[in-house]
């Protein structure tokens, strides 16, 4: 099954919007994990364990891994949550973007080597850059359109002229471009920061039922309300809204998966009420 269609089922079987951020940070670890030469699998793995019920999908963060070596815990946690967690899609956060004959080995990182449902994808190279995920029809590929970042108006709210003349911000073209052109697997989906509400209900209008990935709640002060309101589908769903520190880091104590469980529960009731 592909992941448009996973993610669909999972947001039903699930009734949650929650992606929880796999994002590890060995000193936030807590105190059990000291020495353990297998942290990184260990720990991620007992969240995903603690979360599952609450995730509509994970998102590995692959800076989180690389940074320290640890790309095979990386391979053996998305082969974990496949094997105990069927059918919740893993979205590998890796931001790729570059010429179609390199993008092609980044998809085959992607979506062969580490298994991963969907990827994150810069589209600043344009559509040759983004073919050989697109051509990947049951996988997803999720592009940057408004970040969550204080330096996201940098580029991506600069005013441009495209489509016969007609003038709006880039993230808009960016938003209006893919879900219109890039589509034809119906495989795409969107990043949206939950820092930019306004922003947020521009492109939900722009899309249709598109899928949104919007990180930024939590650690960056994003309004949960704001963020499920602006940005739902017509259908209450259309959202992944990720938390990873807020998730993660819940506790520091010996009932860390308790309370990432916890947390996730509560970001879960939390979007349902404004769904
Ligand atoms: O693509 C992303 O996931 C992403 C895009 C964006 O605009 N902002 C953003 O924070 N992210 C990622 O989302 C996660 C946010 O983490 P927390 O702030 O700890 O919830 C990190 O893994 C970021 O790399």
């Amino acid at each position: 099954m592909g992941f448009m269609q996973a993610l669909r089922d999972r947001w039903n079987a699930a009734d949650s919007l929650v992606c929880v951020g796999l994002d590890p940070e060995p000193a936030k670890f807590p105190a059990r994990f000291a020495g353990d030469p297998d942290a990184v699998f260990a720990f991620c793995r007992d969240i995903a364990d603690a979360t599952a019920q609450y995730a509509c999908c994970f998102k590995p963060q692959i800076a989180h891994f690389a940074a320290l070596a640890a790309e095979d815990a990386l391979q053996r946690l998305v082969a974990h949550i496949h094997a105990a967690h069927p059918g919740i899609p893993v979205i590998l956060d890796a931001k790729r973007g570059d010429i179609g004959s390199t993008a092609a080995h980044y998809a085959g990182e992607a979506f062969d080597r580490y298994a991963a449902d969907a990827v994150t994808l810069n589209p600043y190279m344009g559509r040759d850059s983004a073919q050989p995920f697109l051509d990947r029809g049951d996988r997803g590929c999720v592009f940057l359109c408004h970040t969550s970042n204080p330096g996201a108006g940098d580029f991506q709210e600069l005013v441009v002229a495209a489509d016969g003349g007609a003038c709006r911000p880039l993230y808009q073209h960016v938003a209006a471009t893919i879900a219109r052109d890039w589509n034809g697997n119906g495989n795409c989906a969107l990043v949206v920061g939950a820092t930019f509400p306004e922003e947020l209900q521009a492109i939900r209008d722009l899309v249709g039922d598109l899928p949104l990935l919007v990180p930024g709640i939590g650690a960056q002060g994003g309004d949960v309300e704001a963020t499920v309101r602006n940005g739902k589908a017509a259908d209450g769903t259309g959202l992944m809204v990720n938390s990873s520190r807020g998730i993660l880091y819940a506790s520091r104590g010996a009932d860390y998966a308790e309370a990432a469980a916890a947390a996730a529960r509560s970001l879960r009731d939390e979007i349902d009420r404004y769904r």
